[in-house]
């Protein structure tokens, strides 16, 4: 089996670093690597040592969002549901991990990407990357539940108008709206990295406690059903003539 996400875990930092790994698909997410995730993500759950989790991608991109070949034009409403579904109980999962979270973004995030990203407690962009919840775009809204993290991240205002324009944005923007908490020019992810070392140098009972007064500062039921609906709203989108031609776009502009 294929390592679609590689995990690291540094005993020392009591951090694991989870890398997608499919860096000639610019971390598309398929169905295979949800599965990996899901499976890494449910023992995360379970650990007791992690105090820190961070989330990157291999090569040049952080994210491109579902995998167009998996979540392709062509599935019924149903189908779309199911699969959307699977990705957003990963995010779900993530969001309510007992520990930190943060998307290290690496390079460009797209779509789901983007909704990846939300699903952490804390944002650093790289400074050369571009960022885009481009689901507008492409006749759909996002449909793993990260719109709905969207709005907690940042200004409600803000939020509506990133998803209706569905603009791609450069990491001084990112910062500058507080979707990311700072960006970075380094190319390779060290612990020493003085936007991590805040977190490594906190106990992991300080780490624990504080996530889990975040959790219990948000209204966690209302929020899982507001993603529900997103990815309901979503899944009766997928079938629409204006999502499948924009699919086939994509990849007949790849083509060329
Ligand atoms: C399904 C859930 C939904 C949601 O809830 O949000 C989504 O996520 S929908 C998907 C949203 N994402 C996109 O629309 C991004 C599509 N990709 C791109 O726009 C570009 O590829 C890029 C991400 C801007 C990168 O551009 P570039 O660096 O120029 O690389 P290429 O375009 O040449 O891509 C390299 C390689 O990767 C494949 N690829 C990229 N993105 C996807 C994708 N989302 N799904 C499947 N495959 C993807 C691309 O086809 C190329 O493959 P090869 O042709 O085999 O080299």
């Amino acid at each position: 089996m294929n390592n679609l996400v590689k995990v690291e875990n540094s005993k020392i930092e009591q951090t694991t670093i989870l890398t997608l790994n499919r860096p000639e698909k610019r971390n598309a997410i398929s169905i295979e690597l949800i599965n990996q995730l899901k499976v890494i993500i449910e023992k995360l759950h379970q650990d007791d040592e992690t105090k820190l989790v961070i989330i990157t991608g291999e090569g040049s991109a952080f994210c491109a969002g579902g995998d167009l070949n998996d979540f392709h034009g062509e599935i019924d409403q149903e189908k779309a549901h199911e699969l959307l579904s699977q990705m957003q109980e990963v995010l779900w999962q993530i969001t309510t991990l007992p520990m930190p979270t943060i998307a290290w973004m690496n390079g460009l995030a797209r779509g789901g990407g983007m909704e990846l990203a939300s699903a952490c407690d804390f944002r650093y962009v790289h400074e050369s990357g571009n960022y885009g919840f481009t689901q507008g775009k492409l006749g759909i809204s996002t449909g793993w539940g990260g719109g709905t993290l969207l709005y907690e991240r940042i200004h409600s205002q803000e939020a509506y108008y990133w998803l209706v324009s569905a603009d791609i944005r450069s990491a001084q923007v990112l910062k500058s709206i507080g979707f990311a908490q700072a960006t970075f020019s380094t190319h390779q992810l060290e612990l020493e990295h003085d936007l991590i070392k805040p977190f490594i140098s906190r106990s992991l009972t300080q780490l624990k406690h504080w996530k889990s007064q975040w959790l219990q500062n948000q209204d966690l039921q209302k929020l899982k059903t507001k993603m529900d609906a997103e990815v309901e709203a979503c899944s009766h989108m997928w079938v629409s003539d204006e999502h499948k031609e924009a699919v086939s776009n994509f990849f007949k502009r790849n083509k060329k």
